[in-house]
């Protein structure tokens, strides 16, 4: 379309190629775009859009941004869900003939970003592919900026969902064919790659040729062919975008979703393992309490820790004794945190000099950490626990490449690669040379300066440097009298003149010769020192995973001792018995009371389902999460908030808490309850741990109670899992009697004439009431609902089977008339309005503010308490106005 000039000739070849991409077409010092991409970054970037001639008088929209803050509008674009190619000039410009040479150098998308801007330091950016086989799914991600890559295969469609969802990825692939992806929520960035990259011989090959292997069978992969597409098709990607092999992946790791606990989407999202319900309250989250780390290397890492707690016993052991040993050990523990403050992120360094964007800076922050790594293996020469002793006998502490960079680096490098000072002395013969006649010329240069004052007499004589006229020599106006006569002028300012001479001119030829020379080779010389680092790269990368390990063990042994936490003993049986067990993040909101802990005994045989009623506000949601949340923790090698505690490995855990409403997906309060349920059914066995808590309420009592009830008695005689069930139908408790396995156990409150105070302690045998009245006596509600919600209350007790109230002679009555009016006065108002008639006079403000106010009210979605609550309200803000 932009047929008539030469450049815009290759710009329309190059964005041919790269129709889905804004493409960043490199001119000079700009990146410019053209046409749509010019109409559509304009907008989102907000710049301006211009336009540029195309030749036969037509002009083409464009827009343009500075090369050298390219980063914060790429940053922008992918934000708003675009990718971007990156077109560089592939020649200098100067000694091109005709129209310089172009080609996208590397395409941006949201999962394969570099830039610090657009990379959070304590998360990973994965990149997630997903494959359909005919009995299997493949699952892999991979995150460039860290080097690790994972592949799964997966049975159940709700398993793989749940499996993507946990890498939380920056940008999820598939093939059009390949798979729908309705199921994916839409907060997860889809895109699709070719359908030949997802062909299994084709994805073998790739991978065969990346890991420089002859078969996939030395890294387990040769019977998962669903994996071996996930993963082939996302290495395909990624050298397809990044015009380069990754060279920071060196393991493709596979694994099965039972090698750790299972925690499936919704169970992490009601635990708040990671993320808060409510996002405003970012302290909610177990990781919040947990994460003491000081490295990002170990923040990374405890959140997988997290979302993936281990099921192998000897592996738990080894964490938890690796974890007593950093608790009582305090000088270990202490110098280990203090060590590894210092330490930078290995694995975002490695990842940049991969791909060659690593500065000076980037190098000298590797040294630094290097320089580290021997203390901490001095430190850990005392450790006695395996995990420990282990760590420090694989430790290799890069001292080679350390020196290295010891030898080479220039110590106080600058941010730019263009400008010198990146080398160190000694380093090379040839930089030394050229260092040593800029460092002469300058110095000649000063040196001349005082000469040169000293004979013409004029003090404020000086030399500067400009890049347009090199060196010369500036003399104030008031001093002009006293110039020598072999000056020559060569600019004149407001207030002075600058002056060059023929011997200044010789020596700068030679300063700025060797400058230019020496920057040069500087450059040259680092380039090739980050190629020799590279080769490097899977050392350091080993060493960023046992640093990262020992930050998260270090963490928990810190959290353990501030926030008084004891060692769990793993049962031998599957037993559960812990004693004065604590909420880890609960305790820590409670600012004046003690949090009161409460002891929980479970067993397969009698005590194993446990259903815990009582007062709202009583503490049952926070008792049965407490429990979920101190297998999690064990389960990850840590401590747990209890004076005694022996908990069994479990498989699963699930959480069913609360009635959180789904809009974005379309499904309705209920059918997200009735969901997560199924998916509990579906998944958990006798050996997993169940949270259930007010399941059923988000429906009709009746219809809630129902199932509430056929759901213990499923979860009890068939899948035998522990289970605890908070509910406040009462009904259920009768089930102790029936079901063997159940047991009930209440919140304890105490009464103090019509209010109550609650204790908090969990005690055995069950609750007949709720208290919910006195709880809402406690929230603030008006007498005039207390009041009669006791008499409805004391109805409903007295003939149970009456499930339709009436509300004669009662203040309801009155409040439904007045509803009746002011509607009625309302569309008065309105017929009034619609008939021209001013009315404003007959009403004044006060009414006019209850009518706003009534206009707002959503009558199809509104309880009868809300309308009840609204309605006192306005009552008395009329009232009071009288
Ligand atoms: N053991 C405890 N010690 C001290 N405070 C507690 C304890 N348990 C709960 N709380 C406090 O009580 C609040 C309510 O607890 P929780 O949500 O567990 O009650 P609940 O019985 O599940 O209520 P509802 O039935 O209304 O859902 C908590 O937010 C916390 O502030």
């Amino acid at each position: 379309m932009f047929s008539s000039t030469p450049m815009l000739i290759q710009y329309q070849e190059i964005k041919n190629s790269y129709k889905d991409c804004i493409l960043f077409y490199r001119l000079g010092d700009f990146y410019e775009m053209f046409g749509s991409d010019a109409e559509v970054a304009s907008k989102v970037l907000e710049i301006a859009l211009t336009s540029r001639e195309a030749g036969k008088g037509r002009r083409i929209p464009m827009c343009g941004v500075p090369f050298h803050s390219a980063d914060n509008y790429i940053a922008k674009l992918i934000n708003n869900d675009y990718k971007v190619a990156i077109c560089e000039q592939m020649e200098d410009p100067k000694k091109s003939k005709g129209i310089v040479k172009r080609d996208v150098v590397r395409i941006i998308t949201p999962g394969t970003v570099l830039e610090n801007n657009l990379l959070h330091e304590e998360n990973n950016n994965f990149l997630v592919c997903i494959t359909k086989g005919e009995n299997s799914f493949g699952l892999a991600a991979v995150d460039i900026s860290t080097g690790e890559f994972y592949t799964s295969e997966i049975n159940k469609k709700e398993d793989l969902i749940n499996e993507v969802l946990r890498y939380t990825p920056a940008e999820c692939i598939t093939s059009k064919t390949q798979f729908e992806l309705d199921q994916l929520p839409n907060s997860v960035k889809i895109s699709y790659h070719y359908d030949y990259a997802f062909k299994g011989d084709y994805c073998k090959k790739i991978l065969l040729e990346h890991f420089n292997l002859n078969t996939l069978q030395s890294i387990g992969l040769e019977n998962f062919p669903e994996a071996i597409k996930a993963s082939g098709a996302v290495l395909d990607y990624l050298i397809s975008t990044q015009k380069n092999p990754p060279g920071n992946i060196e393991k493709l790791k596979i694994y099965h979703i039972e090698d750790n606990m299972y925690l499936d989407f919704a169970t992490k999202k009601n635990l708040e393992l990671i993320q808060p319900i409510n996002i405003q309250e970012k302290n909610s989250t177990l990781l919040s309490v947990l994460d003491k780390t000081v490295t990002p290397l170990g923040a990374r890492m405890l959140k997988s820790w997290l979302t993936k707690p281990l099921v192998n016993k000897e592996e738990i052991q080894n964490r938890l004794n690796a974890n007593e040993e950093l608790v009582n050990n305090l000088d270990l523990r202490m110098k280990l945190r203090k060590l590894l403050d210092s330490i930078y992120d290995l694995e975002r360094i490695i990842a940049k000099i991969s791909f060659g964007n690593a500065n000076a800076k980037d190098l000298l922050a590797l040294k630094n950490s290097l320089e580290i790594l021997p203390k901490v293996k001095t430190i850990l020469e005392q450790a006695k626990s395996y995990l420990l002793k282990q760590t420090y006998e694989q430790f290799d502490d890069l001292n080679d490449i350390y020196s290295l960079l010891e030898k080479a680096l220039y110590p106080d490098p600058p941010f730019s690669v263009r400008e010198g000072n990146l080398i160190n002395d000694n380093y090379n013969e040839e930089i030394d040379y050229l260092r040593s006649i800029t460092r002469d010329g300058k110095e000649w240069i000063l040196k001349l300066e005082q000469e040169e004052k000293q004979i013409s007499g004029i003090k404020s004589l000086k030399i500067g440097y400009n890049k347009i006229f090199g060196y010369y020599i500036e003399i104030t106006k008031s001093y002009l009298h006293l110039v020598p006569e072999h000056y020559i002028r060569k600019q004149t300012l407001a207030n002075a003149e600058r002056f060059i001479t023929p011997e200044l001119k010789e020596k700068e030829a030679l300063v700025l010769g060797a400058d230019d020379k020496l920057k040069e080779l500087e450059y040259q010389t680092f380039i090739m020192l980050r190629e020799e680092i590279k080769a490097f790269n899977f050392r350091i990368l080993a060493m960023a995973k046992i640093i990262a390990e020992l930050d998260c063990l270090a963490s928990l042994a810190q959290v353990a001792v501030t926030e008084n936490y004891i060692k769990p003993e793993i049962s031998n049986n599957t037993n559960f018995n812990i004693s004065n067990c604590r909420h880890p993040v609960v305790e820590k909101k409670l600012a004046e009371q003690w949090f009161i802990p409460n002891d929980i005994n479970m067993n397969s045989d009698n005590h194993r389902f446990l259903i815990i009623t009582g007062p709202n506000m009583g503490g049952k949601s926070t008792y049965c999460r407490s429990v979920a949340l101190a297998s999690i923790l064990m389960q990850i090698g840590s401590f747990i908030p209890a004076d005694k505690a022996e908990l069994p490995i479990v498989d699963r855990v699930f959480a069913r808490v609360g009635a959180n409403d789904n809009l974005s997906t379309g499904q309705s309060t209920f059918m997200v309850e009735m969901s997560e349920v199924a998916n509990i059914i579906n998944n958990a066995t006798k050996d997993s741990l169940i949270i259930l808590d007010e399941v059923g309420r988000g429906t009709s009592t009746y219809d809630g109670l129902s199932i509430a009830w056929s759901l213990t008695e499923y979860i009890h005689n068939i899948i035998k899992a522990k289970t605890l069930f908070a509910t406040h139908y009462h009904e259920l408790i009768t089930l102790e009697e029936k079901l063997n396995g159940v047991k009930n156990y209440s919140v304890s409150v105490k009464e103090e004439g019509d209010d109550i105070v609650f204790i908090r302690k969990i005690i055995s045998g069950g609750a007949d009431r709720s208290y919910g009245i006195q709880v809402a006596k406690l929230a603030g509600l008006p007498s005039t609902i207390i009041e009669r919600s006791k008499d409805i209350l004391s109805t409903l007790e007295q003939k149970p089977e009456q499930t339709q109230l009436s509300f004669k002679e009662t203040e309801y009555k009155e409040e439904m008339l007045k509803i009746k009016e002011i509607q009625e006065l309302k569309s008065k108002h309105e017929l009034n309005t619609k008939q021209g008639i001013n009315t404003k006079q007959d009403i004044n403000s006060k009414h006019e503010n209850v009518l706003k106010q009534l206009e707002k009210i959503d009558l199809l979605n509104i309880t009868p308490l809300e309308a009840i609550n609204t309605l006192y309200k306005l009552q008395n803000s009329l009232k009071s106005e009288d």
